[in-house]
């Protein structure tokens, strides 16, 4: 038996199905990213997690304790959940302290002691305690909020996108801030996000939702790696897709003969790589055979610059795109310059 189970859970609203039989487990004190595109049914699924929407159908246990059979539903108060969404949803009138002590028995001897430590936990300066929430910057609301949360020591934590109205580099500090502590208080986590290498980067298990549908589940390297349908590759992550013909576990293709892995019948497929499996020379150093492609556009990036390649021979399975693949800036090429390219690894295979 997982922690978290969700059996078949379907919800509807009119003619719209926002989940569609969704199952889903939950370790104790893992953490699950929730992704997919918009509309696809993730806040409906926090919801019900949640407490705050009832299904139509399906079961939601948590603990071995049935939270939701079909439409009839635990509260969230009774729920052993804590919630922190997007915008902080701070009560603006009540100071830091009163906030993060909001779900905390008002006569407890030890209230003021658990709220330091709280704002310790978040790593939140104590000279903030009397402050409103007008008064603190959007990263510290969101401290605040996840105190807030932790406060009633919830055994389960859902993050609605609680890390996106924040700049990059204060997002990143957050959400490590946030990992570790939930590691360290041993509380399992769904965070639901918009941003693929955040998902990537912060569960141990990625969910991808389409349609109201689970369309895959699993750890962040093997959906990176090895994704179920080039849909999915794509909403992971750039992706090359071209089409070949698998030959005894080589794919043909226009970027020549490469290892295959995945499901497809001899004959035509098509191949997903990912851009950095490819590497780039200057054709003048690489041998005949090579495969050649002219430098068509570039765009820098910092410390690698995505350059845009047409491919000078596509080959026999078809016309082929450009292919965008990221350089080091240091290295990059100039528009109109030929390069060798070569693959490294196996290209996933998807049936044509
Ligand atoms: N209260 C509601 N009444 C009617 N339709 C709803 C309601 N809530 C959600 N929906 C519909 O259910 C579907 C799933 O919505 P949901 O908000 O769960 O998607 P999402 O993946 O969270 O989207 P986003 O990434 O844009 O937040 C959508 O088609 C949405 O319009």
């Amino acid at each position: 038996m997982s922690f978290l189970e969700l059996d078949s859970v379907t919800k509807r609203f009119g003619a719209v199905t926002a989940l569609d039989g969704v199952d889903l487990r939950v370790e104790p004190g893992s953490r699950t990213a929730v992704v997919g595109p918009s509309g696809s049914g993730k806040s409906t699924l926090m919801r019900i997690v949640a407490g705050f929407e009832a299904p139509d159908e399906g079961r939601v246990r948590l603990g071995g304790a049935l939270l939701c059979d079909g439409p009839a539903i635990v509260p969230p108060h009774r729920r052993p959940i804590g919630l922190v969404s997007q915008d902080g949803a701070l009560f603006p009138h009540l100071d830091v302290a009163e906030n993060i002590g909001f779900g905390l028995d008002r006569r407890a001897p030890d209230r003021r002691t658990r709220v330091l430590a709280l704002l310790d936990m978040v790593e939140l300066d104590r000279s903030m305690l009397h402050r409103r929430p007008h008064e603190l910057s959007g990263g510290q609301q969101q401290r605040v909020a996840l105190a807030r949360a932790l406060a009633r020591r919830p055994k389960l934590m859902l993050l609605d996108e609680p890390f996106s109205a924040l700049d990059t580099g204060l997002r990143e500090a957050l959400r490590r801030t946030v990992a570790e502590l939930l590691a360290s208080e041993g509380i399992a986590a769904i965070l639901v996000t918009h941003d693929q290498a955040e998902a990537l980067g912060f569960a141990d298990q990625v969910a991808v939702m389409r349609d109201g549908r689970l369309v895959q589940t699993g750890a962040p390297r093997q959906l990176y790696l090895q994704p179920r349908d080039p849909a999915t590759a794509a909403f992971l992550g750039d992706a090359v897709l071209l089409p070949g013909r698998l030959d005894g576990g080589f794919a043909l293709c226009a970027l020549g003969r490469i290892a295959a892995e995945g499901e497809g019948a001899p004959g035509a497929v098509r191949l997903m790589l990912r851009p950095e499996q490819l590497r780039v020379a200057p054709a003048a150093e690489a041998g005949p055979d090579a495969v050649r492609a002219r430098v068509v556009a570039i765009e820098f990036g910092g410390p690698a610059s995505e350059i845009r390649v047409a491919l000078l021979e596509p080959g026999a399975a078809g016309p082929v795109p450009d292919i965008r693949l990221k350089v080091p800036s240091a290295a990059a090429p100039a528009i109109g310059d030929v390069l060798a390219l070569r693959v490294e690894g196996a290209a996933r295979i998807y049936p044509a």
